[in-house]
C-alpha cells in the first residue's frame, strides 16, 4: 500500500494496490497489518457510510471534540468527492490550513484525517457513496463543525453556498474565527 504525505502533518493519502484482470479488479481496501506497517497505529471501532444523490452536496466541516475525537479513514465506493481536512490543532504551524484531495471509486484513493482536524467533502458526481472508518463512536454531545465556505479557510469547493446542497445543521455552522479549538 502506497502512503503519500500531504502538507499537513498526519494527513496522508493511501493507495491500496488493485489487482486487475479481465473481470475487473480486486483490492484489500483495508488491512490492519499493512496499515500498522505503514506507521498508522489506529484502532478503528466503527464504519460509517453516507450516500449523496446529487452533485454539489457538501457534508461538513465536522469534527467531534475530545474525549470523542475521531481519526477517519475515508474512501469512495461510488462516484467522486473533493475530500477536505482542516488543521485545528492548537499551536500547529499549519493551524487553519487545509488539504483537498479528489477521492473516487475510480482512483481508489483514501484520505486519513487524524484527530484534531475538521473534515468535509463535496460530491463531484451524482449518487456518490462515501465509506469511512473511525476510531471513536458517534457522540452527538461532542459533535461540532465550521462553516464550509468560511473565507478565512480559503477552501475552493467548486460550489457556492447558494447552489450547494447542505443539511440545515451545516447551513448554520460557526465561523473559524469564533473557534476556541478543543485540540490542545
Ligand atoms: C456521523 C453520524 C451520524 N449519525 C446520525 C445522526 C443523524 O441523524 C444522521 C445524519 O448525521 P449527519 O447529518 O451528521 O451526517 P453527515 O452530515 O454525513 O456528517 C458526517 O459528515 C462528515 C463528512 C464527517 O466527517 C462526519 O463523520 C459526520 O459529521 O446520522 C449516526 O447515527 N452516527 C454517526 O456516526
Amino acid at each position: 500500500m502506497e502512503v503519500t504525505p500531504t502538507d499537513l502533518d498526519g494527513v496522508v493519502i493511501l493507495n491500496p494496490r488493485r489487482f486487475g484482470d479481465s473481470r475487473g479488479w480486486f483490492t484489500e481496501s483495508w488491512n490492519e497489518a499493512r496499515m500498522r506497517e505503514a506507521g498508522l497505529d489506529l484502532d478503528f471501532i466503527q464504519d460509517n457510510q453516507s450516500f449523496s444523490a446529487d452533485i454539489g452536496t457538501v457534508r461538513g466541516l465536522h469534527f467531534q471534540t475530545p474525549p470523542a475525537a475521531q481519526d477517519k479513514l475515508v474512501r469512495v465506493l461510488a462516484g467522486a468527492i473533493l475530500d477536505v481536512a482542516v488543521d485545528l490543532r492548537a499551536g500547529s504551524p499549519t493551524y487553519g490550513r487545509h488539504v483537498a484531495v479528489e477521492l473516487s471509486a475510480g482512483n481508489g484513493l483514501q484520505l486519513l484525517v487524524p484527530k484534531g482536524f475538521a473534515h468535509g467533502f463535496v460530491t463531484r458526481e451524482a449518487n456518490t457513496m462515501v465509506f469511512y472508518k473511525v476510531t471513536a463512536a458517534y457522540a452527538p454531545d461532542c459533535d461540532a463543525g465550521l462553516a464550509f465556505d468560511d473565507p478565512d479557510l480559503g477552501i475552493d469547493w467548486g460550489v457556492s453556498r447558494e447552489r450547494a446542497i447542505l443539511s440545515d445543521k451545516d447551513r448554520v455552522l460557526p465561523r473559524f474565527a469564533a473557534l476556541e479549538t478543543p485540540f490542545r
